[in-house]
């Protein structure tokens, strides 16, 4: 099935979020849409599913003209969108949540179950899904869940399928096996819309290659004769640079230094095993590993949104094992949390709101009970331009912005502040090349500036890239440490060590560590 947008113009207030778009999609290829933060990827792939109606323009399926009155019409038509938030029912099964709204029925008119596992069977087979159609959603990974949203929108019948940042939260072996999905999908003719701001991924899996700037279609190529420094370039304009220059750290007095931390989760299992580590103000430390490995636990014992079942916590000098979250923060602990929807932002706060969402009742902006809001609009307008956060206003909704600005937003508030330690979790994720640079340049400032600095990363690439020193954590331990000053860190050891292929014990200095 072949599909095409023509001339289409969509607008949200005074923001043009697509302007005159003419894009083509053709059954049985990848195509990759590429774009800065707020580009209007997005907003093109929901009015090519239904959810949107565009101001101008036409959307024609093999040939045909076809309008859309939600989302129900673009999946009948055959469109189907798999969104990078998940839309399960977690205490549903698979089967369940695949056929859920279009349910297949007995003679009696009854849910046949039956029938509806035995369809997830033969998709599964199909497509080499692998997705086990009796346990419950929330039981299963995060890449077997998003197998299941694929599942539910080829149990639609749908030919077209638009993933939207579909790798942001897998790890690198779910990658993989991604990637041999989409092929297989490709294979059997289906069209792919890959939206992404991985430019090595754009390389390796798409057929096509379209890039969206300001609402607008600049650029297309072919992957294979493209390079990430041309796909980067076509995104913003300018030539971007992949690498963060940097003075060796100078590493003063000790930050931040856990000693001998265990946390347990809520069924009692170890999730962080006896761990000690420490940043110094002046360098920055990165956390590498694969995802689920305890990296979540080791900032929420940090930054004290989880309570640590021993051990110690020293800030500054300060033992902080059973301070309050407020309390960290106003001793100038900043934190970018790694799901900015869970603990960074209000989606129904403004941007102004949004930027004071932890600090409202610092000197600058609180007089008495009362909060100076034309302060607090003009730091907030400030901190959109230094950080390049895309808005015609401070007082649209947080959750107005697209995901990448809503990121900007986020990483502006905890950066622009006095602070002593910054702990920085996935800080890039969803965001563009060009805002990448700028957030990666801001963090060494703040680390030259004489702030401690921790990222946790499941990009290899940015610990190896940002960091002084490299802890490795595996099964909830911290396994490996390496010193990675100039750069020296060995990419293969640091990679076998997040693989669990280690022998040594960091805390007794064995093994590859610095
Ligand atoms: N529902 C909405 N209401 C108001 N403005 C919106 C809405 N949806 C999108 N926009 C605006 O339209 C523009 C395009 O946003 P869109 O989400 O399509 O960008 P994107 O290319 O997908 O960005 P990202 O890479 O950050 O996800 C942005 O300026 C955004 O703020």
């Amino acid at each position: 099935m072949d599909v095409e947008l023509r001339g289409i113009t969509k607008r949200f207030g005074s923001v043009v979020a697509n302007d005159n778009v003419n894009l083509t999609i053709r059954g049985g290829e990848v195509l990759g849409l590429l774009g800065e933060n707020g580009a209007g990827k997005s907003t093109m792939m929901n009015m090519l599913s239904g959810l949107y109606t565009p101001d101008e323009g036409e959307i024609l399926i093999d040939g045909k003209k076809v309008e859309f009155d939600g989302p129900g019409d673009g999946i009948e038509a055959g469109i189907g969108m798999v969104h990078q938030h998940f839309m399960l029912v977690p205490v549903f099964t698979v089967a369940e949540n695949v056929v859920l709204g279009v349910e297949p029925t007995g003679k009696m008119g009854y849910l046949d179950m039956r029938r509806a596992r035995r369809q997830v069977e033969e998709i599964n087979e199909k497509y080499g899904l692998h997705v086990p159609p009796d346990e419950l959603i929330e039981e299963l990974p995060v890449g077997i869940q998003q197998r299941v949203e694929i599942l539910k929108v080829l149990f639609r019948s749908a030919d077209v399928l638009i993933l939207d940042e579909p790798t942001a939260v897998l790890t690198p072996q779910e990658v993989r096996e991604f990637f041999g999905i989409v092929n297989t999908l490709k294979e059997a003719g289906k069209a792919i819309v890959f939206i992404t701001h991985k430019l090595h991924e754009i390389l390796e899996i798409s057929d096509r290659v379209s890039v969206l700037r300001q609402g607008r279609i600049t650029g297309e190529g072919d992957p294979k004769t493209l390079t990430e420094a041309d796909l980067a370039e076509m995104m913003v304009g300018r030539p971007v640079s992949f690498t963060t220059d940097k003075e060796p750290a100078k590493p003063g007095r000790t930050m931040i230094e856990m000693q001998n931390v265990s946390m347990l989760d809520e069924t009692d299992e170890i999730v962080l095993e006896r761990v000690s580590m420490s940043v110094r103000s002046g360098e920055v430390v990165g956390v590498a590993g694969v995802q689920g490995n305890g990296q979540t636990e080791l900032v929420e014992a940090l930054t004290g949104l989880e309570r640590v079942a021993s051990g110690k916590i020293i800030f500054d000098g300060t033992d902080i094992t059973t301070a309050s979250v407020r309390e960290r923060h106003k001793m100038g602990m900043a934190h970018i949390p790694e799901d900015r929807h869970k603990s960074g932002m209000v989606d129904s706060f403004t941007i102004a709101e949004n930027m004071v969402l932890n600090n409202y009742y610092a000197p600058e902006y609180s007089r008495g009970w009362a909060i100076d809001w034309n302060k607090v609009a003009e730091t907030s307008a400030r901190y959109c331009v230094e950080f390049d956060v895309r808005t015609p206003s401070v007082y649209l909704p947080g959750g107005s912005l697209s995901g990448g600005n809503q990121q900007k937003m986020v990483v502006a508030r905890e950066l622009e502040r006095e602070t002593k330690l910054v702990i920085a979790s996935q800080p890039t994720r969803g965001v563009d090349v060009g805002s990448i640079e700028y957030i990666h340049e801001r963090l060494i400032q703040a680390r030259d500036e004489g702030d401690g600095v921790l990222i946790v990363s499941s990009e290899l690439d940015e610990v190896l890239g940002l960091s002084d020193r490299i802890y490795v954590m595996y099964d909830g331990r911290i396994v490996a440490e390496f010193d990675n000053t100039g750069g020296k860190a060995d990419r293969n050891a640091v990679g076998l060590a997040m693989a669990g292929a280690h022998n040594g014990d960091a805390a007794t200095g064995e093994g590859d560590a610095a």
